[in-house]
């Protein structure tokens, strides 16, 4: 994502803590007492802008959701999202995935999303790629025993190392579509980069992938 330098977006965040979580570890263990229910807490790891994870919130008032984003320039986009929705079921998180250990407990997240992760398609990179397994050990020590992650992206490249890694892994796959927009998938909620890439012609690829 090209980033443009925003040095006012640290202040805008301080300034909603009913929306942008401020102390994350100090929640963890107890996240339900952030949202003040019980219901099953979604997370979306590189929510970018936030359209995904404010329409995912806004349909499934049953469910909490945080979106997760390591740049405060980007995430500030997903605050007035949500500034506008005003929903009481999703917060905001501007932190680096890599730490989500540090701020959730084993059990404290029911589902993974990842929605069009940086490709880092040299294999130099290989390890900033979401899918990887240092982010996948990440992922499972924070969700619970067959927790799930849902991951969507355009790059058949990404797609590829991410089914190769989940796999490698353990993981098991419970869906695989090559061309979710041509499938009978239900209840599809596009993000910012699934609109702009598949308007061009791009196929979407989509998995469900269950640790065990
Ligand atoms: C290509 S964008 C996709 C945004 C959005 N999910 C969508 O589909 O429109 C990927 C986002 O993931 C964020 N990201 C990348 N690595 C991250 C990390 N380690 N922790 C949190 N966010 C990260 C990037 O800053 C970027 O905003």
């Amino acid at each position: 994502m090209r980033l443009r330098n925003k040095p006012w977006a640290e202040d805008r965040l301080n300034d909603f803590p009913q929306y942008v979580i401020q102390q994350p570890v100090s929640h963890k263990g107890k996240w339900h007492e952030v949202f003040g229910n019980d219901n099953p807490l979604y997370i979306e790891v590189g929510t970018g802008k936030g359209r995904f994870i404010t329409e995912m919130a806004k349909a499934h008032p049953d469910v909490n959701f945080i979106g997760i984003e390591v740049y405060g320039s980007v995430i500030v986009a997903a605050l007035d999202l949500l500034i506008e929705a005003d929903v009481p079921n999703l917060k905001l998180l501007n932190v680096d995935a890599a730490n989500l250990g540090d701020y959730f407990a084993k059990g404290d997240v029911d589902r993974v999303y990842l929605n069009f992760s940086d490709p880092w398609p040299k294999s130099r990179h290989a390890k900033r790629r979401l899918t990887y397994k240092t982010f996948l050990e990440v992922y499972e020590g924070i969700l619970p025993d067959k927790g799930e992650i849902h991951f969507k992206t355009d790059n058949q490249g990404l797609f590829e190392s991410s089914l190769k890694s989940i796999s490698e892994y353990g993981m098991l796959l419970k869906f695989v579509s090559l061309d979710l927009h041509n499938s009978s998938f239900e209840g599809n909620i596009m993000t910012e980069y699934e609109e702009k890439f598949s308007s061009k012609g791009n196929r979407i690829y989509r998995l469900e992938a269950m640790f065990q």
